[in-house]
């Protein structure tokens, strides 16, 4: 399901407060901002898609991401999404990129991703929002803040997008991105706030809308670094959900998109019949992208990679054995044993975290990556991102993150995947010794079906 679609099919939204102070600066957020709903905004928010962002592309990966019209930006409040509110705005949000959530049952296999949209994965160039240079007062709850920055002030920043689709993330005040927003992703972060795993998601600071589109407003995880590396690692053992699966399979829809992409890395990818109607479905196309790469036999697939040097790779779908994960790890912290250190540190702490947290305890965690970055100082992090497919499960029920798919029980493999990947990463620093042995739990495979 293409995420445009996904956010024009919006079933309700709720909203909090930014953390911009006047000047710009972000303050730190305090946990349990109130969230509302609103109902007429909901039927709203039902407008017929706009056509998907195109971004000139002049040489793959670059592509420049500039603000539509050199507009405006200001914080979404409350207010403007009450149902008694502003009307034009809430016009304008019916228009918007709101999302509903990445499992919504309202979502459709007819909405088929335009064949001129493109994942946007490498290096961007993201122009901050600005304003016209007026002193035109933008509303935030009950005081007045002006968006600080002026058409004069306007500055490019370098940032790097391994994933997604392009014109997914504009910049923002310093140390901060936007990112379309998705009701989900959203709600996600509004819960993270309280949870033990508030400390590995980006900080969350709230909605803010520009020319119509509303924007989650977090922290840039590259903004402390110097001419980052950047490693995106997608994990658990299947990236769509069930419902997907379910829709398709009452409602098949062959997407030629995905047909093309799976051709492009494997002739031999579609059956005859798919090639004949030159279209797969999107489970068929996501369980294929999981059967090639690492996800289904390491619970994670690497999804791209930036050099500090500026290269940028993600020719990754076909990269499965642990062997070769393991090479592409090594070239990636360029035999630093010091990062590697760290880095297991840290996927050490996220996962004592994980086994603690009521949030991952009640969610299905679709899609979600790591991000590793690291740079020439020795400064190594990684951080929990993309919660757009990350869905709540029904009220009692939890999920255990490392016992085998089987459909209906929502399993996604998380856990294992770390695991896998902090063995893989001892491996590195081992020299890459790692043994294919039949008791090494990088080879404990999942059922699938
Ligand atoms: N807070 C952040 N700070 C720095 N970089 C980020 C941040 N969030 C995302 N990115 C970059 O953007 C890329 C895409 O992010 P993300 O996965 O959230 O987007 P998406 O559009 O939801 O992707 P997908 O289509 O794969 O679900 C990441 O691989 C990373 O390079
Ligand atoms: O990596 P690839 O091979 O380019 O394939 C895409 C990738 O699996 C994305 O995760 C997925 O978006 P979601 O995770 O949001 O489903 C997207 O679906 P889409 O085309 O429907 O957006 C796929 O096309």
């Amino acid at each position: 399901m293409p995420k445009e679609c996904r956010r024009k099919s919006s079933k309700d939204f709720g909203i909090s407060g930014t953390g911009l102070t006047d000047g710009g600066r972000v303050e730190r957020r305090t946990a349990g901002r109130s969230t509302k709903i609103c109902a007429e905004l909901i039927q709203k928010a039902t407008a017929p898609p706009a056509a998907p962002a195109r971004m000139d592309a002049p040489m793959v990966p670059q592509v420049t991401i500039t603000p539509e019209g050199g507009g405006s930006s200001r914080e979404i409040q409350q207010e403007d999404l009450d149902c008694t509110g502003d009307g034009a705005l809430r016009r304008k949000l019916s228009n918007s990129s709101i999302s509903s959530t990445g499992s919504s049952a309202v979502e459709s296999e007819d909405d088929l991703l335009s064949d001129t949209e493109s994942k946007s994965k490498g290096l961007v160039t993201l122009e901050h929002l600005v304003c016209t240079g007026e002193s035109k007062p933008w509303r935030r709850l009950k005081t007045y803040i002006r968006w600080p920055f002026h058409a004069s002030q306007k500055k490019k920043l370098s940032w790097v997008q391994l994933a997604g689709h392009k014109g997914n993330f504009k910049a923002a005040d310093e140390g901060t991105i936007l990112k379309k927003l998705s009701e989900n992703e959203m709600q996600c972060f509004e819960k993270l706030r309280q949870d033990v795993l508030f400390q590995f998601v980006p900080e969350y600071l709230g909605v803010v809308e520009n020319d119509g589109e509303a924007f989650l407003q977090m922290t840039d995880l590259l903004a402390n670094f110097d001419h980052p590396n950047v490693m995106d690692c997608k994990m658990g053992v299947r990236t769509y959900l069930e419902e997907e699966l379910v829709r398709a399979r009452e409602r098949p829809k062959p997407r030629e998109d995905l047909y093309k992409k799976m051709v492009e890395v494997d002739n031999e990818g579609p059956t005859p019949q798919e090639h004949f109607q030159r279209g797969v479905t999107k489970p068929r196309y996501m369980q294929w992208r999981e059967s090639m790469s690492s996800t289904n036999t390491l619970g994670f697939r690497i999804e791209g990679i930036k050099k500090y040097d500026g290269s940028c790779r993600t020719d990754f779908k076909k990269t499965r054995s642990k062997q070769d994960v393991i090479q592409v790890f090594k070239n990636f912290v360029g035999g630093d044993a010091d990062i590697i250190k760290s880095y297991l540190l840290r996927l050490k702490e996220i996962r004592q975290a994980l086994q603690t947290s009521e949030f991952f305890k009640q969610h299905e965690v679709i899609g979600s990556s790591l991000l590793f970055i690291h740079d020439h100082t020795g400064h190594a992090e990684i951080w929990i991102i993309d919660f757009g497919k990350t869905t709540a499960l029904p009220e009692g029920q939890t999920l255990s993150h490392d016992i085998p798919w089987q459909e209906g029980n929502r399993e996604d493999g998380y856990l294992w995947g770390l695991d896998n990947l902090i063995l893989t990463l001892e491996a590195v620093c081992n020299e890459g010794s790692i043994e294919e042995t039949e008791d090494n739990s990088l080879t404990t495979d999942i059922p699938i079906q």
